[in-house]
């Protein structure tokens, strides 16, 4: 089918004609195929124009021919749609005025009016109070409350079929044909021949005074909200005595026997105080005195209100822990749980609780994990001068310990945390920062602290540093089964060489769940080496892998091709650099060296790499942005299958090529805590990546 397009303005009413021929061809000539409804005076077809070179359905109204009389309500909706645009009064597409054709153009509400929905039960109570949020909050926008406007546009023919649903079930107000422009507080009659609106929706004062204001609508909309609420049109049951649900409804409510009229797919889901408002609210938009009944705004805030209610329960109570009424009792704000709304309680607990005199802080994570950070308040220093206590902004506690010796830390925890769930995995991490400005760019820094879990020696190497300014180091991972565990840490020190000399405060230390942490987060701890030995190993490989081939092996060098790409190692002997005064290297046979022999670094031998690399021996492919390793800090020895360690100590790119077609590595190895030795090494690899 041929789609036209049309060419649409802001508030140019000639912008939005549409010819008779594109709508004919939109509607597939008003085929039956196309018909979605009809009305008193007119049938709406489906339609599917393109705009934006993008196809869009559309209802088209087309005023039955012999609709004449009802030309002017024609115009009135015209003017009003063009006039007064908001997302809960549905859209004007484009008009058709022609002597034979009078048709107007909307968006598509897919899933039609609300009277084919109210006895549907998959439209919970919080659908239902969603769909009456928008209804008023467009009643609003027509009211003029709250903008400058200095007119009211009264609807006048508010009812279920008055209203259209799309398909994500937001409501759109239609059917404006009988609505007034009135000027703003304005006391004008508004006497008018026409019988206004459906009479069962209608406000009974008309019958008297014989016109209607922005408060009829409100009455129009008390009987929507009625309909809403028991799942029925108001005219519906003619089997009742009384004359329709209205009346029945103000019976009841007043009987306080609302129950046996509420709509049975809903009764089971709602709460008490949603249930409450929001019958109290339809009560009142009833009342017989116009000046009692409340203003649209009212009308909202207490939909939104009873709305409110019951996502507190439906939504908010199920995430906030069981236990959530204990864990306020332990905080300075111990009441508030019983005030506070639920989802108030559950962002406080996400944000984070002070509990126990404010040396712990309590929180959710995204998945409702719970987690326990404790203050280094809870901790002890064996020196009283080594620390002072500092309250800092960027803190979660009132204070934190400022530490000036990070070589000297010798802070004790003896921790038992209390409020973590069992059989979750959780981190336990070290926050701290530097006390002087971040000097260095890099995410992880290497800081080695070196700690003491029960009588076990452990080196944390790499510190993260967080968005906050804090910096996150992990200490041990654990998971709790039946009976809460002790921890007991000692920090020792920090490696001066790469802190600096500068103080760092201690905030506290964290138990994290880790079960659902983001996959970033996770790839990040692996990278922090639990548990690592203070020995550091350059090692070969043991064994040939499967997929590889010998190329050559002279003794010193193998060269492989592992997988197509070459793969060079040197044994210690060839990748160390010998001072010819200096002690030479103490070569020891070895069965696990591939080479037969291993090097084990002396007191007084630094660990110096200088060799060099033919190109032909590396693979020419592989690229590297640039050769570096200092960008690259996360390296921490890792262990591997065949006993030895290895870390990765520089990157290079091959192409690159260095003086007469050699790559000339020269490397030296230190740590600031003291010599190398008794480290064995037994060589050096070059792997491509
Ligand atoms: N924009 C639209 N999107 C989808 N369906 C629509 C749209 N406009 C109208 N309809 C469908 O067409 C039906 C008839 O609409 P129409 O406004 O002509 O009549 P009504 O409101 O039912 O009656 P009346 O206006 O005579 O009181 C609606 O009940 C609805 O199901």
């Amino acid at each position: 089918m041929y789609i036209p397009s049309f060419v649409f303005g802001e508030n140019h009413r000639d912008n939005l004609k549409i010819s008779l021929e594109d709508i004919n061809l939109a509607t597939n000539n008003f085929s039956d195929n196309n018909l979605i409804g009809r009305g008193g005076s007119a049938r709406v077809y489906r339609g599917e124009v393109t705009r934006a070179n993008r196809c869009h359905t559309v209802a088209a109204k087309r005023l039955n021919s012999d609709g004449g009389q009802h030309k002017n309500e024609f115009m009135t909706e015209l003017e009003i749609l063009q006039d007064y645009k908001h997302e809960s009064v549905i859209s004007l597409v484009g008009f058709c005025y022609e002597i034979v054709e009078n048709i107007i153009v909307y968006e598509f509400a897919s899933r039609g009016s609300l009277v084919m929905h109210l006895k549907d039960y998959a439209l919970t109570w919080m659908k239902r109070l969603q769909i009456s949020i928008d209804i008023a909050s467009g009643l609003d926008f027509l009211h003029g409350s709250g903008g400058d406007r200095q007119e009211v546009v009264i609807h006048r023919d508010i009812k279920s079929s008055s209203i259209l649903l799309t398909d994500d079930w937001k409501a759109k107000i239609c059917d404006f044909g009988l609505s007034l422009i009135s000027p703003i507080n304005s006391e004008m009659d508004f006497v008018t021949d026409n019988a206004c609106g459906a009479i069962n929706y209608r406000d009974p004062v008309y019958l008297k005074l014989g016109y209607l204001t922005a408060h009829s609508d409100i009455y129009s909309f008390g009987v929507v909200l009625i309909e809403i609420l028991c799942g029925r049109l108001v005219h519906e049951d003619n089997s009742i005595q009384i004359a329709d649900l209205t009346d029945l409804y103000k019976n009841h409510y007043e009987n306080g026997t609302l129950n046996e009229i509420v709509f049975g797919g809903i009764k089971e889901q709602v709460v008490p105080e949603s249930l409450i408002t929001f019958q109290n609210l339809a009560y009142e938009c009833l009342y017989h005195e116009r000046e009692k009944r409340p203003t649209t705004h009212d009308v909202l805030l207490r939909l939104k209100k009873a709305l409110e209610f019951q996502e507190d329960y439906v939504i908010w109570k199920p995430k906030l822990p069981n236990d959530y009424e204990e864990i306020f009792k332990m905080s300075n704000s111990c009441d508030v749980y019983s005030t506070e709304k639920k989802k108030e309680l559950y962002n406080m607990l996400c944000k984070g609780i002070l509990l126990q005199h404010d040396k712990v802080l309590f929180s959710l994570g995204d998945n409702g994990e719970r987690n326990e950070m404790i203050s280094a308040r809870k901790f002890s220093y064996k020196h009283s001068l080594s620390h002072k206590w500092q309250s800092i902004p960027e803190s979660r506690f009132p204070k934190v310990a400022k530490m000036s010796d990070l070589s000297n830390l010798k802070i004790r925890l003896k921790i038992r945390p209390q409020l973590l769930a069992r059989g979750v995995n959780y981190s336990v991490r070290l926050f701290f920062k530097f006390c002087g400005p971040r000097k260095s760019l890099a995410k992880g820094m290497y800081v080695n602290l070196k700690y003491k879990l029960g009588i076990e020696t452990l080196h944390a190497y790499f510190a993260t540093w967080r968005e906050d300014g804090w910096m996150m180091i992990e200490l041990c991972r654990f998971s709790i089964d039946k009976e809460d565990i002790d921890f007991e840490f000692l920090l020792e020190s920090f490696s001066r060489c790469y802190c600096g000399s500068r103080a760092i405060y201690v905030e506290g230390i964290q138990f994290l769940a880790i079960d659902n942490v983001k996959d970033e987060e996770i790839d990040e701890l692996k990278n922090v080496p639990k548990v690592l030995k203070s020995d550091l190993n350059v090692v070969q490989l043991q064994k040939l892998p499967t997929n590889c081939e010998e190329i050559f092996n002279d003794g010193e060098k193998i060269l492989l091709l592992v997988n197509g790409k070459k793969h060079l190692m040197l044994s210690a002997k060839a990748a160390l650099l010998e001072y010819p005064n200096a002690m030479p290297f103490q070569m020891k046979p070895s069965t696990q060296s591939r080479f037969g022999e291993e090097i084990e670094l002396l007191p007084q031998q630094v660990l110096r790499i200088n060799c060099r690399i033919k190109s032909e021996w590396l693979s020419g492919d592989t690229e590297c942005p640039r050769p570096w390793n200092l960008h690259d800090t996360n390296q921490a020895p890792k262990q591997r299958a065949d006993g030895w360690m290895e870390v990765r100590v520089w990157k290079l790119n091959s192409k690159h090529k260095l003086e007469n077609d050699h790559f000339h590595v020269k490397l030296k190895l230190i740590i600031y805590e003291g010599t190398m030795s008794g480290l064995i090494l037994c060589g050096l690899e070059f792997r491509a990546m």
